[in-house]
C-alpha cells in the first residue's frame, strides 16, 4: 500500500477523538499503515499543531484499544499530525489546505494520494466535495478518496440530491460511505461462516430456515443527542441504514473470491428482491414504540418525553420492528423480522437463524415439542457463534433438550470497527461499505413507512425502558416468537408487564 495524506475535516469533534484517532493508531501500531504518515486536522478554531497534536495524545490515552504510553513510535505517531483552520464555506481555506498538503507531500516524499474523511455534520458534504474540487485539490497524480459519515440523507430525495452533489466531484468507486456495523469484525465474518462451512451452506435457504432474526437493542436513551435523534429516530438512525445492511450480508450469496463490485450487486440484488410494503399493510407489517419510564439494571430511569431537550409532545419512534419478506427462490416463504430499540433490557446486536422443525421427533420422544436448530450470530457487545442443537436428556428423563455449542471470540486483538473500515479505504477496498445503490433502494424501502409516519397513520407503542419493546412486536411475528439470550427472561412473561397501549 503506498502513502497517502489523511485529510481529516472535524478534526475536533466527537467522533475523531473517540474512534479515528484510536484506529489510526492502532493500525499504525499494527503495521496496516504506510509511513511516513501524514494527517491534516481540520476546524474552524484556531489550534496550533502542538495543541492538536496534545487533543490526539489525550484522545489515544482515552479511547485506544492499546496501551498509548510514551514510546519512540507514539512520538513518531503524534509527529504526524498537523492543523490547518477551515471553514467549510470559505473557498480560501481549500487553496490554503492544498498548499499544506503539497508541502507535506514534498517534505515527505509521499505521492499524491489523499483521503478525504468527513466527520462533519452530513449538510456539509456537498460543499466540501465541491470545494475539493474547485480548490484543485481533488486534482492528485495519484488517487483520492472521499470517506463519509453517516446519515446519508434523511430520506429518498435527500439522499438523491446528496448523492448527486458527490458524484459531480468523485466517481462512485471513490466515495467510501461508512456504515459501521460492516466494520465489525463478525459482520465481517458472515460469508466465511456462510460459504466455508458445508454444513451451513447446504442449509441457508428456505428449505430449510424458517424464520431469520436480526435484533440491534440498546440499553441507552437518547443520551446527549436530542436535537439530532428526535428528528431521526429509530427508523433513520438504525433501521435504514445498519439494519438493512444486516439484512443484505445475512441474505445475500456470493461466489468465492468476489470483488467489491460483486458484493454491492448481491446486496442490490437482495434490495430490490425485497418485497415492497403495501400502504394499506402497514400496521400488520411494522411496530413503532417509544420508551416508557422504567428501570435498567435496577435504576430507574425517564421516559423518552422527559429526556432533557425532547419535546414533551413528541411521537417520535425509539423503537422499530418489521417484518420483510425477500421474493426469490431461496428466500420465499422465509420472514426475516427485524427489530431495533433504545432503552431495551440489555445491548445487544444479534442475528438468529431459526431452522425448521424436524418433520417427526426421534423416537416421538417430545411429541411435537422439540425446540428448532437455531444458529446464533452474536456480533456485539458479544461476539460469538451458538449452535443450539438437541440431544437426548443424560439424566434419563427421556426426554430430547436442547443444548447450545458455544464460540467466543473475545480476543482484545481484533481490531475494531473503524480500524477494519479506514484500513479498508486506505487500502481502496469498498467491500464493507454502503454503495450508492444500496442506499437508494434502502431509503426506497422505508420510504412507505416515512409517510404513514408523517400522515399520524402507524400507531405509535409505550414500552418500558428497560423491557424487550411493545408487546405488538411480540403479536407480528404470529406463531413465530423472538429468540432471546439463553440466561434472559422469557419474552412472553416481559411482555405482559409492559403497558400495551397506543400514546
Ligand atoms: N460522534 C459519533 O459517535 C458519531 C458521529 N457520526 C457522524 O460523524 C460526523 C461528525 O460527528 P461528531 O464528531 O459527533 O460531531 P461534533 O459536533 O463533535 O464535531 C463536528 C466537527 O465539525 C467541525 N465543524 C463544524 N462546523 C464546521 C465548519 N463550518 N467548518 C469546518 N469545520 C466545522 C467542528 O470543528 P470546529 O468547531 O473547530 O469548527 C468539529 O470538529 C457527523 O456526520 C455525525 O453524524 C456518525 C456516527 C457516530
Ligand atoms: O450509528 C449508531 O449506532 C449506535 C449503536 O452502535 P453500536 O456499535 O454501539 O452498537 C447507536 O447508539 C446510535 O444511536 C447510532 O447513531
Amino acid at each position: 500500500m503506498e502513502s497517502s495524506t489523511f485529510v481529516l475535516f472535524g478534526a475536533t469533534g466527537d467522533l475523531a477523538k473517540r474512534k479515528i484517532y484510536p484506529a489510526l493508531y492502532n493500525l499504525f501500531l499494527d503495521g496496516k499503515i504506510s509511513t511516513p504518515l501524514s494527517v491534516i486536522g481540520l476546524g474552524r478554531r484556531e489550534l496550533s499543531n502542538e495543541a492538536f497534536q496534545a487533543q490526539v495524545l489525550n484522545s489515544l490515552q482515552t479511547f485506544s484499544r492499546k496501551p498509548a504510553e510514551d514510546s519512540e513510535k507514539l512520538r513518531t505517531f503524534i509527529q504526524a499530525f498537523e492543523y490547518t483552520v477551515l471553514d467549510v464555506g470559505r473557498p480560501e481555506d481549500y487553496v490554503k489546505l492544498l498548499g499544506h498538503v503539497k508541502a507535506r507531500e514534498e517534505d515527505l516524499g509521499i505521492p499524491e494520494n489523499r483521503m478525504f474523511y468527513l466527520s462533519v455534520g452530513p449538510e456539509f458534504f456537498g460543499e466540501i466535495a465541491a470545494n475539493i474540487n474547485s480548490s484543485g485539490l481533488g486534482s492528485t497524480k495519484g488517487w483520492k478518496r472521499l470517506v463519509i459519515e453517516k446519515p446519508f440523507g434523511t430520506d429518498l430525495a435527500s439522499a438523491r440530491v446528496l448523492n448527486e452533489s458527490l458524484s459531480a466531484a468523485f466517481k462512485e468507486e471513490e466515495i467510501f460511505r461508512i456504515d459501521h456495523f460492516l466494520g465489525k469484525p463478525m459482520v465481517q465474518n458472515l460469508e466465511v461462516l456462510k460459504y466455508s462451512n458445508p454444513v451451513l451452506r447446504a442449509l441457508w435457504k428456505n428449505r430449510y430456515i424458517a424464520n431469520v432474526q436480526i435484533t440491534a437493542s440498546e440499553t441507552v436513551g437518547v443520551e446527549e443527542r436530542a436535537g439530532y435523534y428526535d428528528k431521526s429516530g429509530a427508523l433513520r438512525d438504525m433501521f435504514q441504514n445498519h439494519m438493512l445492511q444486516l439484512l443484505m450480508m445475512t441474505a445475500m450469496q456470493l461466489p468465492k473470491g468476489s470483488t467489491p463490485e460483486d458484493v454491492s450487486n448481491k446486496k442490490r440484488y437482495v434490495m430490490e428482491s425485497l418485497r415492497p410494503l403495501i400502504k394499506d399493510d402497514l400496521t400488520r407489517d411494522v411496530v413503532l414504540g417509544q420508551y416508557a419510564a422504567g428501570e435498567i439494571k435496577g435504576n430507574p430511569v425517564p421516559g423518552y418525553l422527559d429526556e432533557p431537550g425532547i419535546d414533551s409532545s413528541s411521537r417520535n419512534e425509539t423503537y422499530i420492528a418489521a417484518r420483510l419478506w425477500i421474493e426469490d427462490p431461496m428466500w420465499n416463504e422465509v420472514p426475516i423480522y427485524i427489530r431495533t430499540g433504545k432503552r431495551m433490557k440489555e445491548k445487544s446486536t444479534r442475528i438468529v437463524i431459526e431452522f425448521k422443525e424436524p418433520l417427526n421427533d426421534y423416537n416421538n420422544l417430545n411429541k411435537g415439542n422439540t425446540d428448532p436448530n437455531l444458529l446464533i450470530i452474536d456480533i456485539s457487545p458479544n461476539e460469538a457463534i451458538t449452535l443450539q442443537l438437541n440431544t437426548k436428556d443424560p439424566l434419563r428423563t427421556g426426554k430430547l433438550e436442547p443444548v447450545r455449542i458455544n464460540y467466543q471470540l473475545g480476543n482484545p486483538e481484533i481490531p475494531e470497527s473503524y480500524e477494519n473500515l479506514i484500513y479498508d479505504a486506505l487500502r481502496g477496498d469498498s467491500t464493507f461499505f454502503a454503495h450508492w445503490d444500496e442506499v437508494e433502494l434502502s431509503w426506497q424501502w422505508v420510504q412507505p413507512i416515512q409517510e404513514a409516519m408523517e400522515a399520524g397513520v402507524l400507531p405509535l407503542h409505550s414500552y418500558a425502558a428497560g423491557s424487550h419493546g411493545p408487546a405488538a412486536a411480540a403479536e407480528l411475528l404470529g406463531d413465530d416468537h423472538w429468540w432471546l439470550d439463553e440466561n434472559e427472561e422469557p419474552e412472553a412473561q416481559e411482555i405482559q408487564s409492559v403497558p400495551a397501549g397506543v400514546l
